[in-house]
């Protein structure tokens, strides 16, 4: 693998405001050091966006190779600050997007891999994108979230990346969320965490605010999402396996409404849209800067 230094390939796409730079690469033959992920999304210096989906086959990847059979594609996820992530919600569904728009795939079902395991994915041509996002886990611990002279307890949930969910009486308290908010105790989350702060909206209707772990406050996060439906079904004594019934939230985050539904078995599925904005090229000028 090189490091690019010839004219780099990049789309731009988002997903309920979570916003992506696609670096597409079939045969993994690019690197991309932590330095040139975080140039690449810098608001003002570079592309801009909260994460890199880095778009290779998985047949091509160490990471993914276990996978090749199941799913051809592998979402090589990075965030905002170089960090590699184990999953990324909407980043799943922008990158079905761009398969289906670089012509990989057709619209209907596919299945993509991740550091999370594989990811079957539902893409309607012009329509919203669904996700089976597999089963949430709950890490055994109380936790605790502060932000200023407020601690709330949080639910500690795992959509394959960390997620602590805390449910307050006023988004604003999260207050401006420029650092990430300190949690105690610390070694529940070794790796740092995602929180989400969370108000009711009505019944099954929640709304959110989100620090991503790698990435600051962001518009909206997937797994968050799933997160939150996930306590709030806890919280509400909503069990869909005791009921037999699934269990669906809607989620409004500050981009957009995700549709999160838990099945009997414990399966989630999240639906919401995906968006490819922009294509285009890094120029090589840029490049060495990023890497001078
Ligand atoms: N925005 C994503 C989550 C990205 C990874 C996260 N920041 C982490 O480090 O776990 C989503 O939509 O799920």
């Amino acid at each position: 693998m090189t490091a690019p230094t010839t004219p780099l390939a990049y789309l731009k796409g988002h997903g309920t405001e979570n916003d992506f730079v696609i670096v597409p690469d079939p045969d993994n033959a690019l690197d991309l050091p932590p330095r040139l992920v975080a140039a690449l999304c810098d608001r003002r210096a570079g592309v801009g966006g909260d994460g890199v989906l880095h778009v290779v086959r998985s047949a091509a990847h160490p990471e993914a190779r276990a996978m090749a059979a199941e799913a051809e594609w592998f979402m090589d996820y990075r965030n905002g600050d170089g960090s590699v992530a184990e999953m990324c919600g909407n980043g799943v569904r922008v990158f079905a997007r761009y398969l289906q728009r670089a012509g990989h795939v057709r619209a209907g079902d596919l299945a993509v891999a991740t550091r999370g395991g594989v990811k079957r994915v539902h893409l309607a041509k012009d329509g919203d994108v669904t996700v089976h996002m597999g089963r949430a886990t709950l890490p055994e611990g109380a936790v605790d979230v502060t932000v200023g002279a407020r601690t709330w307890p949080a639910y500690n949930v795992n959509m394959g990346n960390p997620h602590a969910v805390a449910f307050v009486d006023d988004l604003a308290h999260a207050g401006d969320l420029l650092a990430p908010p300190p949690f105690a105790p610390a070694e529940v989350y070794p790796d740092g965490v995602n929180v989400e702060f969370v108000v009711d909206r009505g019944p099954r209707h929640v709304a959110l605010r989100v620090h991503e772990r790698g990435s600051g406050e962001t518009r909206s996060c997937g797994t968050g999402a799933c997160a939150v439906a996930v306590a709030a079904a806890l919280r509400d004594g909503a069990d869909p396996a005791a009921s037999g019934t699934p269990v669906t939230y809607t989620v409004d985050l500050p981009g957009g409404r995700l549709v999160i539904t838990q099945r009997p078995g414990g399966e989630i599925e999240m639906t919401g849209p995906a968006v490819i904005v922009a294509e285009g090229v890094i120029t090589t000028e840029w490049l060495e800067t990023a890497f001078g």
